[in-house]
């Protein structure tokens, strides 16, 4: 589940989407039983996710449930960890605590449903000031956190920020959840959803800036994002090239005794040739 770069929104009550998720190529599927689903819908919601996961079991699935404040969540839980279900995402996460009783929660149903790969994860959503402040904490809480996402339409709403294209008002915030989750040594982040559906030129501008920034993968709403997703992520032949001759240089070099060397007028040494492996990785020319 590492390295999956497209997390897809699928609303949980919408039965045609809920269908048409399984033929989609993002790479998780969360189903959403949020904010995505009015009040008077999150029972029906459940029990259509519930035959969602069973119908693309070949998929991996999460599921957003409601936040550990609100009246849902008992039962969105109770519902959700399941055969199929690989992850939950918890939406409002502020604390460690929360982390540690979601655990607790999933670790007593995993036990009392004999369930045959007890491997629940959780993906923390910040979207708070006090999420954020606190998100090292929440990405050390449990082995269960596999990764942290960003959540930048409560965020916004949460510091009375103004969201702008640019995204100058989240920098911090994105900055200080990729550097969190490093320190916490697990797995970059996942961004921020891109609410103009039909905008691809400002998706695309947005999920080049989340790449430079560390981000490895994005959370989308709509299946003409997926594919914007892996432009941006996947490497390109170029780099593939430069990289293959980079790395050759290097051994090259090192087989003359020398752990430093010019390359097209750069400096190549140990970080700039480590780049360069995990490029090859990313595009599966290197394994390991
Ligand atoms: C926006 C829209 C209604 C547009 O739909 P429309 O149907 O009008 O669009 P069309 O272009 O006609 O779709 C073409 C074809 O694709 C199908 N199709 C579209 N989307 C699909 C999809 N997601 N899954 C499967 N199928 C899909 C559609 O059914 C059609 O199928 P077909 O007729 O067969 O051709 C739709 O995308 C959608 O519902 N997105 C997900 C919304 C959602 O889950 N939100 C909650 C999570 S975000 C959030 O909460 C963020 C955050 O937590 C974080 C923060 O803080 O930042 C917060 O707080 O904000
Ligand atoms: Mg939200």
């Amino acid at each position: 589940m590492n390295g999956y770069r497209t997390w897809m929104f699928v609303p949980g009550s919408d039965e045609k989407k809920l269908q048409k998720a399984g033929s989609l190529s993002a790479d998780v599927l969360i189903f959403d039983l949020e904010d995505a689903v009015s009040p008077n819908e999150k029972e029906m919601a459940r029990s259509r996710v519930r035959k969602a996961i069973a119908l693309h079991k070949q998929k991996v699935n999460f599921v957003r449930v409601n936040s550990c404040h609100s009246p849902y969540f008992y039962e969105d839980l109770t519902s959700m960890v399941t055969a199929g279900v690989s992850g939950i995402v918890l939406p409002k996460a502020e604390t460690s605590e929360q982390i540690l009783f979601l655990d607790r929660m999933i670790s007593e149903l995993e036990a009392n449903r004999n369930m045959d790969t007890p491997d629940i994860k959780i993906v923390p959503l910040i979207e708070s000031a006090l999420g954020l402040h606190q998100a090292f904490e929440i990405a050390s809480a449990s082995p269960r956190v596999l990764r942290m996402a960003f959540g930048s339409v409560d965020f916004a709403l949460d510091i009375q920020a103004d969201l702008t294209k640019d995204g100058l008002e989240l920098l911090y915030a994105r900055s200080q959840i990729v550097i969190a989750s490093k320190a916490a040594r697990i797995e970059a982040p996942i961004d921020t959803v891109y609410v103009d559906i039909r905008d691809s030129e400002g998706f695309l501008k947005e999920t080049t800036l989340i790449k430079q920034l560390g981000f490895q993968g994005k959370l989308v709403i709509h299946p003409d994002q997926i594919e914007l997703v892996n432009q941006v992520f996947v490497p390109t032949q170029e780099e593939i090239e430069d990289a293959e001759r980079l790395v050759k240089a290097f051994e090259h070099s090192l087989e003359n005794g020398s752990g430093v060397l010019q390359l097209d007028g750069k400096m190549v040494d140990l970080p700039v040739v480590d780049r360069a492996r995990r490029i090859l990785r990313l595009a599966g020319v290197l394994s390991s």
